[in-house]
């Protein structure tokens, strides 16, 4: 479970982030929307660890995620709108390699499962991924997340250029992360997608949260309109 309480960033004399809190259960997806500059990315960075909070705190399952920088690498995966992997590396090799970095104890049996339920086809696991997809080197990264058996996973943008098929096939692997009980928070433009996926839905602008959905039988049509009436002239 992640729980943020009180997240704050300020850069100078701008605040980006404003004293946010929220939680995502574990087995959850928490979708954080809102306009260009609301402060999303800047809550990501602080959850990875790659911006000092001003305020507040963020906890993974009870422990402090901003002071313990082994939790951060071993229970955490941040998953980037475009995944950077080793292109002269395979599917297998990457998460070898990964697996490695964070002392994640693995079987090549193992790396074929994880690349398996992540939905990539077994023909690509030995291929190298330098003429990978987006959606396919999505597919790699949450197969280690799978494999680490993250606790938290991040993801940026996670739906953009993706086409459709691709985007089906990434909605059917998160829900593979959220039976494995890990917190899904996902930053995205994507109504559909949140709608889709989101237990809860947050709409941020100027560093706050405005909006919370709890979306549980709420149509797209609902919480478009709900998005769109927080950010009437
Ligand atoms: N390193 C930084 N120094 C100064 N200001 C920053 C820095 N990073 C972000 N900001 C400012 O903080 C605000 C929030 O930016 P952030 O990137 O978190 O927004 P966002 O919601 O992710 O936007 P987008 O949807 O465009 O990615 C913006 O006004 C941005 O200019």
């Amino acid at each position: 479970m992640l729980e943020v309480k009180n997240l704050s960033k300020q850069f100078a004399e701008h605040t980006a982030v404003d004293d946010i809190s929220f939680t995502v259960n574990a087995g959850e997806v928490f979708c954080l929307l809102g306009a260009n500059g609301a402060g999303k990315t800047t809550t990501l960075n602080m959850l990875l660890g790659f911006e000092m909070p001003s305020g507040g705190k963020a906890l993974l399952d009870g422990v402090d995620l901003l002071a313990d920088r082994e939790l951060r690498r071993n229970k955490i995966m941040y998953v980037p709108e475009n995944v950077n992997l080793y292109d002269e590396f395979s599917a297998v090799e990457n998460i070898a390699y990964l697996a490695e970095l964070s002392n994640t104890a693995t079987a090549n049996a193992d790396i074929h499962a994880a690349l398996k339920t992540a939905g990539l086809a077994e023909e690509f696991h030995h291929r190298l991924v330098g003429g990978f997809s987006k959606g396919m080197r999505q597919k790699v990264a949450i197969a280690f997340a799978i494999l680490k058996q993250a606790r938290l996973v991040l993801m940026d943008e996670p739906t953009s250029g993706l086409d459709p098929v691709a985007t089906r096939d990434f909605i059917a692997v998160v829900q593979t992360l959220k039976a494995q009980q890990a917190s899904v928070l996902i930053v995205t433009h994507d109504l559909q997608c949140a709608h889709l996926l989101a237990d809860q839905i947050a709409i941020m602008s100027r560093g706050k949260i405005i909006d919370l959905i709890e979306n549980k039988g709420v149509s797209l049509e609902r919480i478009t309109q709900r998005y769109f009436d927080n950010f009437a002239a």
